[in-house]
Parts: C-alpha cells; structure tokens; sequence
C-alpha cells in the first residue's frame, strides 16, 4: 500500500451465500460498524449474488451509506437470448460500480478462459463498471514455482486489446487457488511477489503512468488477524474477502485495517 494516491479497497465476495433478508441487515450491520472517516479512507464494497442487488441497492440509496456493491460476474454481451445470463446495463441500472471477472471458481466451474474473461472485461469497462479481474495459480503451478509467469500469462489474457486510459479502470486481484476458502493464506511475501510482478508486467506494457494507478488486490483466507500484514506490502491495495466478508463485524475489523498497522 505504498502509494497516496491509490485509495486501498476491501471487496466482500458474498459468493452464493446471503438471501436478499439477510444481505440487508448484513450490509446495515457492516455500515453501522464503521465511521464515515474510515469509509471515506478505506473504500469498502460489497459483492452479493444478483438477487440481492436491489435489495443492497435499497439499502445503500435509502440510507445514504457510504458502500459500494458491485456483482460476482457479467455476460460479455449487452443484451439477448442468453438464458440465465446478466449484461452490463442491468448491473449499471441497479447501481452496481464494480463487477468480479474472471474469479478462479467461474473459471474452473464455468470453462472460463482468457478470451472470455478478455471479453468480459470490455463489456464491463462499456457499461461503465469497474472490473475486478481475477488471476492465481493453482498448487501445481505453485509447486513447479511457476506461479508468476502464469499470472502474468493471465493478465495479459485477461487486458488484450486494452488502452492504457482503459486499464487504469481496472482492478487487479491476485488470488492463488489454493488459499481460497482453504485457511491457508499465502504470506505477505507470497502475495507481495506476484502483486508486484503484476505491477511490473503493466509497466511493461500500459507504461509506468497506468500502472501506478491500478490498484491489485490479494485475496485468498483474509481475515482481520492477517489483513494488517498484507495491507503493509507495497503492490497490496487491498482485498477480496471471501469467507470473512459474511460476518459484519470480522470484514468491518478488516476495512479498519489501517487502526492495526504499526505507526
Ligand atoms: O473472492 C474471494 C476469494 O475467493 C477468497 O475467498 P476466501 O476469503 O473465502 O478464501
């Protein structure tokens, strides 16, 4: 997190959990929980399934909360007959800013490769929502330490075709498969090298300009004992909670992670 100028972003991931009752006192309970100083430093998001959206939406607009929402996944297309698929517009209809691409559970439930999550991205940056763009390895990869130049290869996939003014609309998340809801959190080291090789691969291709203001996530068993040691590393921006952003006052404990770093 070393730099002023990009706002750090903690992401809850509701992930197919939460009906539209609880999404409300959820995000009510996360809202009264955190002061509007450490709201307005710590840009705090949520990212329910779609039939909670409204709901969210609601609850956000009714009480002026200072929370993002966003969704866990877009069609590539604006419109069509495309069953039980959602576009672009109707996520910006409902108020949504944010929208999860390319997550490692839609990319090995779903067959999705870099060219979807490619196009994914453009239909997102089109209607005007930020993409979270998912990259990591999974223990394989880890083990025969290629995990860098896969998320890389990924990345590259993933912002093929884009301008670099196109880029610094994105959100990057680095998310090793194998610290997802597992309890195994890679060490702020872990996280550091790939978020900073991340960086490094967009100096190389948008230029040092673009990529000093994307923000790149680490995500993968955070919580609010670990989150304070991530936040220290220099190319962590924030976090994609997964797990720990279902329960209000553990992800609230989280976006007050700047109280437990040391000064
Ligand atoms: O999108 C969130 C990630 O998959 C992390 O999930 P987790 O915090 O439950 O490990």
């Amino acid at each position: 997190m070393a730099s002023a100028t990009r706002r750090p972003l903690m992401a809850g991931n509701w992930k197919m959990n939460l009906n539209h009752l609880e999404a409300n006192l959820l995000v009510q309970k996360l809202a009264a929980s955190l002061t509007e100083k450490q709201l307005s430093e710590v840009e705090t998001v949520v990212l329910p399934p779609y039939t909670d959206l409204r709901t969210v939406q609601t609850a956000v607009d009714g009480d002026k909360l200072l929370i993002g929402y966003g969704a866990q996944d877009l069609s590539p297309y604006p419109s069509g007959a495309y069953t039980g698929d959602i576009a672009g517009p109707m996520l910006a209809k409902l108020g949504c800013t944010y929208v999860v691409v390319g997550h490692s559970e839609r990319r090995a439930f779903h067959n999705e490769d870099d060219a979807i999550v490619n196009a994914k991205v453009q239909a997102a940056l089109t209607h005007g929502l930020t993409p979270i763009l998912c990259v990591g390895e999974g223990l394989e990869v880890r083990e025969r330490g290629e995990h860098v130049p896969h998320c890389c290869d990924q990345l590259d996939g993933a912002l093929n075709g884009l301008t670099p003014e196109q880029v610094t609309r994105v959100v990057v998340a680095y998310e090793p498969v194998w610290a997802i809801g597992t309890g195994k959190t890679a060490t702020p080291e872990d996280a550091q090298e790939v978020c900073g090789a991340v960086r490094t691969r967009l100096v190389e291709t948008f230029g040092q300009e673009t990529a000093d203001q994307v923000r790149i996530l680490y995500g993968g068993s955070v919580k609010a004992s670990n989150v304070a040691a991530i936040m220290a590393q220099p190319d962590v921006d924030g976090a994609l909670v997964g797990g720990a952003s279902l329960d209000a006052e553990e992800f609230a404990q989280i976006c007050r992670f700047p109280e437990h770093i040391a000064r």
